[in-house]
């Protein structure tokens, strides 16, 4: 899966030859420090752009067709090795091998709307977007598979905006949204509000007023976006 034609590899950032909107991704990192006031959204992937809940479920059952399994609708807590563990002792293990085999993050499919709001982002006015995302520690697939998912959903030039992080607490930007509850690293104050993005497994959780949710990419992201900028 490899579609960056020669010329866009070669090209830096910052470079105007790319054809919008990918030009104006690249113009936007060339500006961004120097005038201060730009927005940036950290935009996760599994559970936000990537239907990791949907692909496992179908997956998982194909593989285990005799074992138990648990519905979307029954889903609960972000960790799902965790909840199949609780159903039977050998499932966590069994979960696990779901996300460790190969063409599992390549072969999940984007969540309605989704990669539109995030082209949509990257080309308004002072707004960078990048996608913020944690890798699995068994890297034999999944980091090259995450990258290959957005060249292929995304385009070539999106490569540019990818952070891959175990630690998104590390990252710096105004906003991050992101289906995981709670978000902790090193960093205690990360600089991001943290837009909890509505997803099977934290759909019953009740959340502190101070919190916002994003309900899908239906619901008002652009307002979201906006109530951040100065
Ligand atoms: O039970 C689970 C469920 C998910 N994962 C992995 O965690 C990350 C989540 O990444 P985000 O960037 O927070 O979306 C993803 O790589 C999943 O594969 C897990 O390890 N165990
Ligand atoms: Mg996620």
């Amino acid at each position: 899966m490899l579609l960056c034609t020669t010329a866009t590899r070669l090209l830096g950032r910052g470079k105007t030859l790319l054809p919008d909107p990918f030009k104006r991704i690249a113009m936007n990192m060339s500006s961004s420090s120097a005038a201060g006031k730009r927005l940036r959204v950290l935009v996760d992937m599994d559970g936000v752009l990537a239907d990791f809940e949907g692909g496992f479920l179908k997956k998982y059952r194909a593989r285990y067709p005799d074992d138990p399994f648990i519905t979307l609708d029954d889903r609960r807590g972000f960790w799902v090795s965790l909840q199949y563990g609780q159903l039977r002792s050998d499932l966590s293990e069994k979960a696990i091998s779901i996300w460790e085999s190969k063409g599992f993050f390549m072969d999940l499919d984007p969540l309605p709307g989704g990669v539109e709001a995030v082209k949509e982002m990257a080309r308004m006015d002072d707004t960078d977007v990048f996608i913020c995302t944690s890798p699995i520690k068994h890297y034999k697939h999944c980091p090259y598979e995450k990258y290959a998912w957005v060249e292929k959903h995304l385009g070539c030039d999106f490569l540019e905006q990818v952070i891959l992080t175990r630690d998104k607490t590390l990252v710096a930007g105004d906003l991050l949204i992101d289906d995981k509850p709670d978000i902790q690293g090193v960093e205690p104050t990360p600089t991001w509000e943290h837009i909890l993005f509505t997803a099977c497994h934290n759909q019953h959780l009740s959340i502190s007023p101070s919190q916002r949710r994003l309900l899908s990419w239906s619901d008002d992201w652009r307002g979201i976006l906006d109530s951040k900028r100065k």
